[in-house]
């Protein structure tokens, strides 16, 4: 691929990915040496390119290597203004990102230093654009713990990124299995609070020596999901006849789907729908002081009866999503132009 093609063709019009600048990010110091000095990089993340070949050490603990990052990032794009809104394309929504006006298009792949997506679904790129008359950042693609060693601050580096890039509001979605009885295929549940169960045993993305210039040592995640952009969104699935619930999302490590005890337990403990992300996006999201909303597009139904047999698998989680994409990228819409 030339460098004139890195990044892809917008709506209207393309822009050229300038990769010196990249390297020459890498040149001035993409190497970590630690929070000042106090951290000695023990994490230190060396990855590689997909295909193949080794790039920046980039070490996802370190502010200074995170904020060269970001500017790495800006420098290979022609941002037309700081997106203020980022989304975060769960299963099903990655389409959205291919709706944005004027857009700018950056592989992961093309990042110094940035995990890849391995999973069926989600693409790998940054995308930049007008999405209802307002610019913003989307993530083609999320990283799920399991992908990378429940590495999860390497997993939530994009959100610092975002946040350094200037995003105030994130939007994030997922798909999820429907626990809650009055749930169907295809609904869409509106996240009113989560249980973060990695994070509830420690595989948590703030677990580790805190640089204050992240935010907080201790966050609070009480109103972690907006309660005015939740409102918002009730009216605007109303206004759409768009089928959807406000409820409980509960994350478990996966990649493995839940045994029917599994699903009965998260059932008792309250949750409407489970699934393998979102909530180490969001605790970090809320520690940079990022407003949230955050969706599941309910893909299968959980079963919690041991002598029933029913199979989820990702097929069918991709199939239930894509026939909800059209709805969701429309839900997402609509909700930027209200931001
Ligand atoms: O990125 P999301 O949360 O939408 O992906 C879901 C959860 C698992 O990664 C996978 C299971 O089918 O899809
Ligand atoms: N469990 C966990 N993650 C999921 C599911 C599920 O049933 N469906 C989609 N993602």
């Amino acid at each position: 691929m030339s460098g004139e093609n890195l990044i892809m063709s917008s709506v209207n019009g393309v822009s050229s990915i300038r990769p010196e600048i990249a390297l020459n990010g890498l040149a001035n110091g993409l190497k970590s040496n630690g929070i000042n000095g106090h951290h000695e990089h023990t994490n230190g993340v060396d990855h590689k390119h997909a295909n193949g070949h080794k790039h920046a050490t980039v070490d996802p603990r370190n502010y200074d290597d995170i904020i060269r990052l970001a500017e790495v990032i800006r420098n290979m794009v022609d941002l037309k203004e700081s997106p203020t809104i980022g989304v975060i394309c769960g299963s099903g929504l990655g389409d959205l990102a291919d709706l944005l006006v004027d857009k700018q298009v950056v592989p992961y792949t093309k990042i110094p230093g940035f995990p890849q997506t391995s999973v069926v679904g989600h693409k790998g790129n940054l995308v930049f654009g007008y999405l209802s008359g307002k610019y913003v950042m989307c993530l083609q693609g999320r990283f799920h713990p399991y992908e990378h060693d429940m590495d999860l601050v390497l997993c939530t580096m994009p959100v610092r990124i975002m946040h350094h890039l200037g995003v105030k509001t994130m939007i994030v979605s997922n798909a999820a299995g429907g626990i809650n009885h009055k749930f169907n295929y295809g609904d869409l549940m509106i996240i009113k609070d989560h249980v973060f169960m990695p994070g509830l045993v420690g595989f948590s993305p703030l677990v580790g020596l805190n640089d204050p210039r992240f935010g907080a040592r201790f966050v609070s995640v009480h109103d972690a999901y907006d309660k005015q952009l939740r409102n918002m969104a009730r009216r605007i699935a109303d206004e759409e006849d768009i089928r959807a619930h406000e409820g409980i999302y509960v994350m478990s490590g996966g990649p493995q789907y839940e045994s029917p005890a599994e699903v009965k337990l998260y059932k008792v403990l309250g949750a409407d729908a489970l699934g393998m992300s979102t909530c180490h996006e969001v605790t970090v999201a809320r520690q940079c002081g990022i407003r949230v909303f955050g969706f599941s597009l309910i893909t299968n139904i959980g079963n919690d009866d041991a002598d029933t047999s029913v199979e989820v698998s990702h097929e069918e989680v991709l199939e239930t999503a894509k026939e909800a994409s059209v709805r969701a990228c429309r839900f997402v819409s609509r909700i930027v132009e209200n931001l």
